[in-house]
């Protein structure tokens, strides 16, 4: 299979004035978000302040990647640091400073899960999650939702190389929605529809969003989530922030009545994202590589091995 097709991703505008709630710009970037999740999973989200932020960014995740604390996943051939943050982030506004608490965090305590939970409210991936519901009809759910939210900041730096070999391999994510920002060096792929890779090339002023499991699983399957894998092609290094959002522990996981009906039923069990994503560190932790890859490669069945499809 090919990972050349030469594909643009919608692009989308999340410029203020075309999110004015209920004018007709803000409902067509509404359709314009579902048609991509549809076509795609995945989009660019185009965004006034971006930017002006990307120095700011990629000089903190310098000075990050310079200290002494940096790890390798097994499972992932990047080195990367995480951070969870409380809900309601403003992720275009406080990215520079949270990146700047997350660099102070990391000389005092060891590698993850900093509870960090101060910051403003709104941002891009809350804005497009209520409108993801609206396109369903449920945004009577979104308050609710979006307030049992954990965000996951994840730093990653893939160093350069031509290996035909994933550096992140085919997977797809087990939150809801992950808005990503890199630097120039490509090397992120998302499969579609026919199995095709497609690479992303991400504008500069552009957040890169795609779908989780968790969503999926939220909405009944109405929309997948996004297969994807990273495959370093240029001896330069690429640096990517990822704001995973994730559903915190203690809530469930689970259509609202609405989306469910006769003919197709409740697809999937309701779970803790949090339980699982405990489970599966457990077994990351004890090296087991085979249970986890078989969780990453199958994950499209995976809900029905883990969550148990009823
Ligand atoms: O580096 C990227 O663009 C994607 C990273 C990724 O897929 C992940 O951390 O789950
Ligand atoms: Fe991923």
């Amino acid at each position: 299979m090919s990972s050349e097709t030469p594909v643009r991703l919608p692009v989308i505008d999340f410029s203020k004035q075309k999110l004015k709630p209920g004018s007709p710009e803000s409902n067509l970037v509404k359709l314009q978000v579902r048609e991509a999740l549809e076509e795609y999973g995945c989009f660019e989200a185009l965004f006034d302040q971006v930017l002006e932020l990307r120095h700011a960014v990629f000089g903190a995740m310098e000075e990050l990647f310079d200290l002494p604390l940096q790890t390798k996943s097994s499972m992932f051939q990047a080195s990367y640091f995480e951070a969870i943050l409380g809900t309601h982030q403003d992720c275009m506004k406080t990215w520079p400073l949270m990146m700047h608490i997350f660099l102070k965090t990391l000389n005092q305590t060891s590698l993850t899960s900093c509870g960090l939970k101060e910051t403003k409210a709104s941002g891009l991936e809350k804005t497009i999650r209520r409108m993801i519901l609206e396109t369903f009809g449920v945004e009577k759910y979104v308050d609710e939702f979006i307030d049992s939210t954990n965000y996951i900041l994840k730093v990653m730096k893939y160093e350069g190389s031509q290996s035909s070999k994933p550096s992140i391999r085919a997977h797809s994510d087990q939150n809801l929605l992950t808005p990503l920002y890199q630097n120039e060096v490509n090397g992120l792929e998302i499969q579609n529809k026919d199995g095709k890779w497609i690479n992303v090339k991400p504008l500069p002023n552009t957040f890169f969003v795609m779908t989780g499991e968790s969503l999926s699983v939220w909405l009944n399957g109405g929309l997948r989530s996004t297969y994807h894998r990273v495959m370093m092609k240029v001896s330069k290094a690429r640096c990517c922030v990822g704001m995973f959002a994730t559903p915190r522990g203690g809530y469930q996981v689970k259509a609202p009545k609405e989306l469910v009906d006769d003919k197709i039923g409740l697809l999937f069990k309701p779970f803790d994202c949090e339980e699982f994503l405990g489970f599966y560190s457990i077994h990351a932790a004890r090296g087991d590589l085979e249970l986890i890859l078989r969780l990453i490669v199958v994950s499209k069945i995976l809900q029905s091995i883990i969550y148990v499809k009823q």
